[in-house]
């Protein structure tokens, strides 16, 4: 089926635009970000996530990646103001990833790759009545991009990679509640903003990026438990590492990147 597609050499970013044409169009993620070219913006207001009265779901693993999923029926869980008309709703936050020793952010800061990337989605529900539809839309979501570098222990991390085992195989899901992202927060909110879209197929050129400059800090012991994780299924006879699942920067095709101050 066309939705056979991977970070391998056959299936992997440089083949998507056989199934994805939209992969060489005039706004697509990640790029990389060249600080002295971003363009100072001071009418960008701070970002504001109110995260408060978020309500996780559960943690799964969709043969690319893991993923903890939210309520997004109501607005108990928004991310608003800097470069957003609306508030965006939390719909579901995922990571990237490199191998053993090597680095897996998708954005990049002056070609500098981080050990990861964590994306928390969201979706504008003011416009759209679905988050589906607002995939499709020009404005329909907002991802917030989160550097991972390496360093101390990430006390708050700790509740992600300890449920991983649970989730080892792809299509495995398990309950995971009571989980708030805001600890996953750095604790400057100063960003670069620019207009892009999903950086997996289907690539819809539906996102308002918003890269945050400062990374959070985490061990290599914990990224080592995200490389636990596996592409393939338990009925899959090759057992294939979950590792270097990230899309490389793409043209940035005359886009201007802004900075918040
Ligand atoms: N790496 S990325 O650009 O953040 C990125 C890339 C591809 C994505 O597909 C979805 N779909 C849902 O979340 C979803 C969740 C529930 C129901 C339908 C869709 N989110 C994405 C984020
Ligand atoms: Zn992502």
């Amino acid at each position: 089926t066309g939705n056979q597609w991977g970070y391998g050499k056959e299936d992997g970013p440089s083949a998507w635009h056989r199934s994805y044409p939209v992969a060489k169009g005039s706004r697509q993620s990640p790029i990389d970000i060249i600080p002295e070219q971003a363009f100072h913006d001071n009418s960008l207001g701070p970002i504001i996530a109110n995260y408060d009265h978020c309500t996780s779901i559960n943690i799964s693993n969709n043969g690319h990646s893991v993923v903890v999923e939210f309520v997004d029926s109501d607005n108990r869980s928004v991310i608003q103001g800097g470069p957003l008309d609306n508030p965006y709703r939390l719909k579901q936050f995922h990571f990237h990833w490199g191998g053993k020793g090597c680095d897996g952010s998708e954005h990049t800061v002056a070609g500098y790759s981080y050990a990861s990337e964590l994306h928390l989605v969201h979706w504008n529900a003011v416009k759209y009545k679905t988050f589906a539809e607002a995939a499709t839309a020009p404005d329909g979501l907002a991802v917030l991009g989160i550097f991972l570098k390496t360093g101390d222990d990430h006390r708050w991390l700790h509740t992600i990679t300890d449920a991983l085992y649970m989730v080892k195989y792809k299509g495995s899901v398990t309950d995971f509640r009571g989980f708030n992202p805001k600890c996953l927060l750095p604790s400057s909110l100063h960003y670069w903003t620019y207009l892009g879209s999903l950086t997996t197929p289907p690539l819809h050129e539906s996102v308002v990026w918003i890269v945050l400059k400062q990374p959070i800090v985490v061990s290599d012991k914990q990224m080592g438990k995200f490389r636990t994780l596996l592409f393939t299924g338990e009925e899959e006879e090759e057992r294939i590492r979950m590792e270097n699942n990230f899309r490389p920067p793409q043209p940035l095709q005359g886009r201007k990147v802004r900075s918040s101050n």
